[in-house]
């Protein structure tokens, strides 16, 4: 077993009398892997499996496990195209993402950072606020954290529409996306980077938007054509954005939407909550005592599912 990528908490006392070899980077990777039949990748921003990946590991390697939602970072087609069984961290961030997009709903409609701007400028500006209630949200993503986030967003007093591949109960097809983003306030993208979804946000969807729509990007940064988006922020043919993942990151220094006054950046840490390491070695943990014991594995992956790589992403 194998895992690369910075520590996980506790992780060693934890695996029984399983042989860990630990791979910080890529060299070590390239060492370490050969040989390896479960890969633990600890880094969701690391492109070192796919760096590093020949045609021997598809005979070794039976098992990989990602700690993050997202299988971006290992969905490159010579992985995707092994037998080896990918499973994912999905339901670990579910209710932290869907509260971090709360915040920023409540953020917006608040002016809170106008707030803090002015309170820097000991200025005293009275203003008046939105609400929320009533405000329409239309979140892309029907896995568990977008179920989560219209859960929270419904139960706020949103009016919420969820988007996935299919229509479903309570469900729109990504088809009907086109038809719901006219009346949309909130857009919220919380769906994984596939054929289908990448690149979804363009200067031909943003032109459906209302000019008093907001975007709140909590999925991958290249769902969106972020040029695009940052040229409808800055001619205020867009009212903000929460962007917390962006198509490189780190977002480089020279990136305008650092600087602008409607756009709320944080750095790809929206399901991040104090514990959600040790969430995560409880969730490798049990299924590694699944794995060795024949049982079936938690979460696993459909990897027929079209998802593309984010690699070459990372600054
Ligand atoms: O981005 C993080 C994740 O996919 O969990």
């Amino acid at each position: 077993m194998l895992h690369a990528g910075e520590t996980p908490p506790g992780l060693e006392s934890r695996v029984g009398d399983a042989r860990l070899r630990f791979a910080a980077d890529a060299d070590e990777l390239a060492t370490a892997l050969p040989g390896s039949d479960v890969l633990l990748t600890w880094d969701f921003t690391s492109d070192a499996v796919k760096e590093v990946w020949h045609d021997d590991l598809a005979r070794s390697l039976r098992w990989v496990h990602t700690a993050s939602a997202g299988v971006d970072r290992v969905a490159f087609p010579e992985l995707l195209a092994t037998p080896l069984t990918l499973t994912n961290s999905r339901g670990v961030f579910d209710r932290p993402i869907a509260e971090f997009v709360l915040g920023a709903v409540l953020a917006f409609a608040k002016d809170t950072a106008r707030s803090l701007a002015l309170q820097r400028d000991r200025t005293w500006r009275h203003r008046e606020t939105e609400t929320i209630a009533g405000r329409t949200a239309t979140v892309v993503g029907s896995g568990p954290i977008g179920q989560a986030i219209a859960q929270l967003l419904g139960a706020a007093g949103l009016d919420v529409r969820l988007v996935g591949r299919r229509a479903a109960d309570g469900v729109h097809a990504f088809d009907e996306l086109p038809g719901l983003l006219p009346d949309t306030d909130y857009l919220v993208l919380a769906a994984p980077l596939t054929d289908a979804t990448r690149g979804m946000l363009h200067s031909g969807t943003i032109a459906l938007l209302p000019e008093r729509a907001r975007v709140i990007n909590i999925g991958r940064g290249p769902l969106v054509v972020q040029d695009d988006l940052t040229a409808a922020l800055a001619s205020g043919r867009l009212a903000g954005a929460a962007l917390d993942v962006f198509e490189v990151e780190p977002l480089p220094a020279d990136s305008p939407l650092w600087t602008m006054e409607n756009v709320l950046i944080s750095p790809h840490m929206s399901g991040d909550v104090v514990g959600w390491k040790d969430m995560l070695v409880e969730l490798f943990v049990d299924n590694l005592q699944r794995f060795r014991t024949g049982r079936d594995l938690r979460n696993v992956v459909d990897k027929e599912r079209g998802y593309v790589s984010s690699s070459g992403g990372k600054a």
